[in-house]
């Protein structure tokens, strides 16, 4: 049922425009291009509202901000915004910062992002409750997990009521959830949270998945492409010689998502629907 939004995002190469983090960048980038569609990185003041006008989806990550990118934030997402462009906000960090939590949640509030993905420990800073981000890490008290995962749903479900925004937490388990539909994502492996970026670069290929669906089936979109990160997680992990490590696997997720197509993603994907 989701791997259509892998053949969907193929066909439609959507177009889309990242203000990210410097560390990840790159990779962003490559898995943008992995999933068949299209990346540029652009956060210079001047020329945001030019390049977000020619794209098709608009991915807010604030990793390495500064006040010069959360200018280019804001001027950008109100234009994505004012075009019925998808914005996707990853507020990397929340929490950890008070400048962090400050600039999620202006952004979360002034362009109404269409999706906001991030860990759970970010997701309940943005949310006022007490999320206590390890960095840019999600705590292990703050983890989803079988003992929890009723209570986790029905936090972000009211959050996404709050807020109108699909919200996507990750970790072991990940939850995508609008207000009152939740996926349950049991796809990927512990050995992913090693990888610098995996997030980053999930909520990269979500854009494009997002921006490529119809806007009735967003949901679906974004619950499909945290299924082709974890699936690519589990893929890449079987393809590693023993010698290699996590620099290795980074690149082989990239090759997994290169080679997904429909048909891999419905035998991989592995979910529940509450
Ligand atoms: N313990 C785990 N078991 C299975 N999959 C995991 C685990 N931890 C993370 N993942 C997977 O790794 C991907 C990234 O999720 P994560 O929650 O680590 O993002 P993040 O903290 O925002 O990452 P980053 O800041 O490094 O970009 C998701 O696809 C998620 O399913
Ligand atoms: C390590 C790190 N620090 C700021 S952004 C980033 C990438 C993963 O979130």
């Amino acid at each position: 049922m989701l791997g259509k939004y892998v053949d969907l995002t193929r066909e439609k190469q959507p177009l889309i425009h990242n203000i990210t983090n410097y560390v990840t960048v790159n990779d962003v980038a490559n898995i943008i291009l992995a999933c068949g569609a299209s990346p540029i990185m652009a956060d210079e003041v001047d020329e945001v509202k030019a390049i977000t006008a020619i794209c098709n989806g608009l991915n807010i990550n604030i990793g390495t901000l500064n006040h010069r990118t959360i200018e280019s934030m804001m001027i950008a997402g109100n234009e994505a915004r004012r075009l019925n462009h998808v914005v996707l906000l990853d507020p990397v960090g929340a929490g950890a910062s008070s400048l962090r939590t400050r600039t999620a949640k202006h952004i979360l509030e002034e362009i109404e992002p269409d999706v906001v993905r991030g860990n759970i420990s970010e997701i309940k800073a943005l949310a006022n409750q007490s999320g206590k981000a390890r960095g840019v890490d999600a705590d292990v008290g703050d983890a989803v997990s079988a003992s929890n995962l009723d209570q986790s749903i029905a936090f972000l479900k009211a959050f996404s009521a709050e807020t109108g925004s699909i919200v996507v937490a990750t970790g072991a388990i990940d939850l995508v959830c609008s207000a009152d539909e939740a996926f349950v994502i049991y796809n990927g492996r512990a050995e992913m949270s090693r990888i610098t970026g995996t997030g980053c670069q999930l909520s990269g290929m979500m854009t494009a998945f997002v921006s490529a669906a119809p806007k009735a089936e967003r949901l679906y979109a974004a619950a499909a492409a945290v299924c082709t990160m974890g699936a690519a997680g589990e893929i890449a992990y079987a393809h590693l010689a023993p010698y290699e490590g996590n620099a290795t696997y980074c690149r082989r997720i990239i090759d997994a998502v290169d080679h997904m197509d429909s048909k891999t993603l419905d035998q991989e994907a592995k979910y529940e629907r509450q």
